[in-house]
């Protein structure tokens, strides 16, 4: 998302590019040019899959070991190679610029838009709100980890065996009395405690079945602890935190309770808050002429816009199969050559992949569509109308602009069930009473942009989307991480993607609006931390990677549960027809955020490590309120280049070392972490699902119960 001045300017100058785009790995599917490639992390060799079987696994135990005890070297980051450039600078480069040492660098800052906060200010300021907490940890613990400074680079012994763990943990459902020596849990000790505590999980279950009030779409298995709104369960909510256990931290987010819970308290955007008449228009504001004339024609070819999609609600892959069908006969009627292709699909291999023969067949109606553009001139399709809702039937009108993207506005469109007559199933959204929001994104080409171009962006963004958010579960519920793509229209000058709404915003704002207070707290950090490693898992279980994660691409709703959304430069390392791992090359996303890796020219690397690197920026973003650097270059960024410096010399980063957490122990973890994540060699770098694995992770509360995920939690 770049709706926003980026966060430096310098960012959006040297804008990235794709150099291997969704439409090539589509098409290498059929002709496939790059040899199947053993990805790090994976144990098989030949046809490599994400994960080896069971029996190799076995087999590369002893391999693993090996490895395993190698990679605790703390001599694990290597130095910069000469032959490595553009990672390797001259010497001088090396040196701190502007006092930037080894120290100094922690009080330079690229800090921009979040506030004018140094790093040093930062740290002492959010140790400072969280001090409090500190006193709550178990002298016993402190003792037992004093040990916990240098960096092994990997995770200890109990990182690993802690894998294979007991059920409770296992189940997903966060089970304080389970995790020994979680704060949250040294909270939780005491006999009045596990009363609040049991009370709360109560609540929980019940707040499961309140929740379903948010959404129309009841049979969700990933679902929030606390109802979304909905005033009187708000209300009875908090009032019954505040009965049980003590608030002992609040700030405008976020709210800790003295039994260890945590609750998130985001604001909610203006537009629904706001009472609009049947017209979309404001129930106060309807002489603001100026808004009506400038939205007004927009709105009228929004109104015509019809679904690409089937209209009828089947299961997802019976609906998809049958646009599949519908394009191969178009295919087959238009000329031999291509009637032989139904026969010759080669049959799925990875049937959890996202991207499959469905898929494909949407991708293929699309493009004809885009191809032969603007088939609706002026008016509506009758054929089509029969069988669809207009956008405004659907998803009502629109009530007001959510943000500008490099590529069209984004509005939100409220429709109220309450005057809803006919039978039709409604998509999952944000509900606030009878109202049902969405988000609507245009799509136009940018004036310079090729067509092909153009609809790679579409397809891409669209398509992974939409795959991602119908293949949750075994029953195609969709991830809770995981920004919903609800439809993709046509309309007479374009295209709109219909987006399940959040209504709290992107990360990018919630950091600039909590700069001014102090940043986000460490345990809200934590939180959105393992919301969006389970995001990122969950996508890279289905064969995509998202290459762009940053803090725009994050959103939120007001209960705190993370979306991840805009894939437009995603990238599928493997489809339905593929065992191995497809690696790209070329840098994509936004500076800060791209791993050092993208930036060797002709060098291929393993996307899901670009995305593991990504959230340990974001991470750090999140704690520190700023940059973690500004470029991962050592001759561009003085920051970086001192990290580096201070691995090779010290084996340790100072920003890392000094970043306090409320546990020491779960601060010890997480350092831990960091390090095994910013590994610039990414054969030597963790993996995400390593991280969800992490005692950092294990340690961490996290509001929302992951309940058929294979991941601990
Ligand atoms: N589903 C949504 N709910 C709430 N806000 C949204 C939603 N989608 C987008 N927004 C807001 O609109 C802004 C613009 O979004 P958009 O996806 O167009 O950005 P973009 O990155 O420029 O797009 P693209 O990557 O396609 O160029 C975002 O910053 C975000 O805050």
């Amino acid at each position: 998302m770049s709706g926003r001045p980026e966060l430096d300017k310098d960012v959006s100058d040297s804008e990235l590019k794709r150099s291997r785009s969704f439409s090539k790995s589509i098409k290498g599917l059929f002709k496939s040019t790059s040899p199947p490639r053993k990805a790090p992390g994976t144990a098989e060799s030949g046809g490599v899959g994400i994960k080896a079987s069971d029996k190799l696994k076995k087999l590369a135990k002893s391999k693993e070991l090996e490895l395993e005890s190698k990679r605790r070297d703390p001599s694990a980051i290597p130095p910069p190679r000469l032959g490595d450039a553009p990672l390797a600078p001259p010497a001088a480069a090396y040196r701190p610029q502007n006092g930037h040492g080894s120290k100094s660098a922690r009080s330079h800052s690229y800090m921009t838009d979040f506030g004018k906060l140094s790093l040093t200010k930062q740290a002492g300021n959010s140790n400072a709100s969280q001090e409090s907490l500190v006193s709550n940890d178990d002298p016993k613990l402190k003792a037992k980890h004093t040990s916990g400074g240098k960096a092994d680079f990997s995770f200890s012994d109990g990182e690993e065996s802690d894998y294979f763990q007991p059920k409770a943990v296992r189940s997903g459902v966060h089970d304080p009395t389970y995790e020994e020596s979680s704060i949250d849990n040294k909270l939780a000790k005491t006999p009045d405690n596990l009363r609040r505590v049991k009370s709360l999980q109560r609540r929980s279950s019940n707040a499961n079945a309140t929740s379903r009030s948010r959404s129309l779409s009841s049979t969700s298995r990933y679902r929030g602890r606390s109802p979304t709104q909905g005033s009187s369960n708000t209300l009875r909510e908090q009032s019954e935190d505040e009965n049980d256990a003590q608030c002992v931290l609040k700030s405008k987010t976020f709210m800790v309770f003295e039994d260890g819970h945590h609750k998130h308290t985001l604001s909610v955007t203006q537009i629904v808050s706001e009472n609009h008449d049947e017209d979309g228009a404001k129930g106060k504001s309807m002489f603001s002429l100026s808004g009506f004339f400038k939205g007004h024609k927009d709105d009228e070819r929004l109104e015509s816009a019809l679904s690409l999609l089937p209209r009828a609600r089947l299961e997802f892959h019976k609906r998809l199969s049958r646009i599949m069908d519908d394009e191969l006969k178009d295919e087959n009627d238009e000329g031999s050559e291509n009637s032989s292709r139904k026969g010759s699909m080669p049959q799925p291999v990875n049937p959890n992949a996202a991207i499959g023969s469905e898929e494909l067949g949407m991708i293929s109606k699309i493009s004809k569509k885009i191809h032969d553009g603007v088939v609706m001139e002026g008016s509506v399709d009758d054929q089509m109308a029969k069988k669809n809702y207009t956008l405004f039937q659907k998803y009502g009108k629109p009530v007001g602009v959510i943000g500008h993207g490099a590529y069209g506005v984004v509005k939100v469109c409220c429709i109220d069930t309450a005057n809803i007559t006919d039978e039709r199933s409604l998509d999952e959204t944000y509900v606030k009473g009878t109202k049902m929001y969405y988000a609507v994104k245009k799509l136009k080409p940018r004036t310079d942009e090729a067509k092909e171009k153009f609809g790679t962006r579409l397809t891409s963004e669209f398509i992974i989307g939409h795959a991602l958010s119908q293949r949750g579960s075994e029953d195609h519920k969709s991830h809770p991480n995981i920004l919903k793509m609800l439809d993709l229209m046509q309309t007479p000058d374009g295209f709109v993607e219909v987006l399940e709404f959040c209504p709290s915003g992107d990360l990018y704002s919630l950091l600039a609006r909590t700069a001014k207070t102090g940043g986000l707290h460490v345990l809200e950090a934590d939180c959105y931390m393992k919301q969006l490693l389970h995001g990122v898992q969950y996508m890279h279980d289905h064969g995509i990677a998202h290459c762009d994660l940053k803090p725009e691409n994050i959103l939120f709703d007001p209960q705190g549960t993370l979306k991840i959304c805009d894939f437009g430069t995603s990238c599928v390392f493997q489809t339905a027809w593929e065992k191995q791992v497809h690696f790209q090359s070329g840098a994509v996303g936004s500076e800060p955020y791209v791993a050092p890796e993208e930036f060797i020219a002709q060098r291929e690397y393993d996307p899901r490590y670009v995305d593991c690197w990504s959230c340990g920026i974001i991470y750090c973003t999140m704690v520190l309120g700023h940059y973690l650097w500004k470029i991962a270059l050592v001759d561009k960024d003085p920051v970086y280049a001192s990290f580096i410096e201070e691995m090779r010399t010290k084996r340790e980063f100072s920003v890392f070392e000094e970043m306090k957490h409320v546990s020491p122990e779960v601060g010890r973890c997480r350092k831990l972490c960091l390090y095994a994540i910013f590994q610039w060699n990414p054969e030597k770098r963790t993996s995400v699902e390593k991280l969800l694995h992490s005692n950092w992770m294990k340690r961490t509360w996290c509001c929302v119960p992951y309940k058929s995920s294979k991941i601990a939690h």
